[in-house]
């Protein structure tokens, strides 16, 4: 992320990267600030056996489009809202991206899906990480499922006692 000021938010992707027993590292790594060792951090990346960037960061947010440009390796980019603008800034800056350097761009403060995005990435060549990514979207659905019940249990007994819809 672009500072410690982001951990905050990056927390809910280290979250989820938790509840899927992926191992991760977590750093301050500055386009504006430190430019140099964000370009090695970047470049060196792929060789550390890193599988996966999330980086987020907030205003002006350069960090996760330069990383883009100098690692093949995915990049997820997490607009981090600011005192200003509502995140919207970082929002913009993140997600366009000239052509031929992607960064998969999560909603504002979406670090929680920036870290199941980077799961289902690794998921995909990896069948016991992919079964437990099917179960934990059946687990959505259950929960959505009983989100519905309780609903209408809740208007279907307050008709009974004469309350209007
Ligand atoms: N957007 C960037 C970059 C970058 O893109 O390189 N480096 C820091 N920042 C952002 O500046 C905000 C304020 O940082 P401070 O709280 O340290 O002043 C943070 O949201 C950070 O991600």
């Amino acid at each position: 992320m672009g500072s410690d000021s982001d951990w905050p938010v990056m927390e809910a992707a280290a979250q989820a990267l938790d509840e899927f027993e992926i191992p991760y590292e977590v750093d301050v790594v500055s386009a504006h600030r430190m430019p140099r060792e964000m370009i090695a951090y970047g470049e060196e990346a792929a060789g550390r056996g890193l599988k996966a960037i999330i980086a987020g960061a907030g205003g002006a947010a350069h960090l996760p489009g330069m990383l883009a440009s100098v690692t093949p390796l995915p990049v997820i980019g997490v607009p981090v809202p600011l005192k200003y603008l509502d995140g919207m800034d970082s929002l913009l800056s993140i997600v366009q991206m000239p052509a031929g350097v992607p960064v998969a761009t999560v909603s504002v403060a979406g670090a929680r899906n920036a870290g199941l995005l980077a799961a289902r990435m690794l998921a995909a060549h990896d069948a016991d990480l992919l079964a437990r990514m099917t179960e934990f979207q059946q687990e959505l659905n259950d929960q959505a499922t009983e989100k519905g019940k309780r609903l209408r249990a809740k208007v279907e007994g307050a008709e009974s006692f004469g309350f209007a819809r």
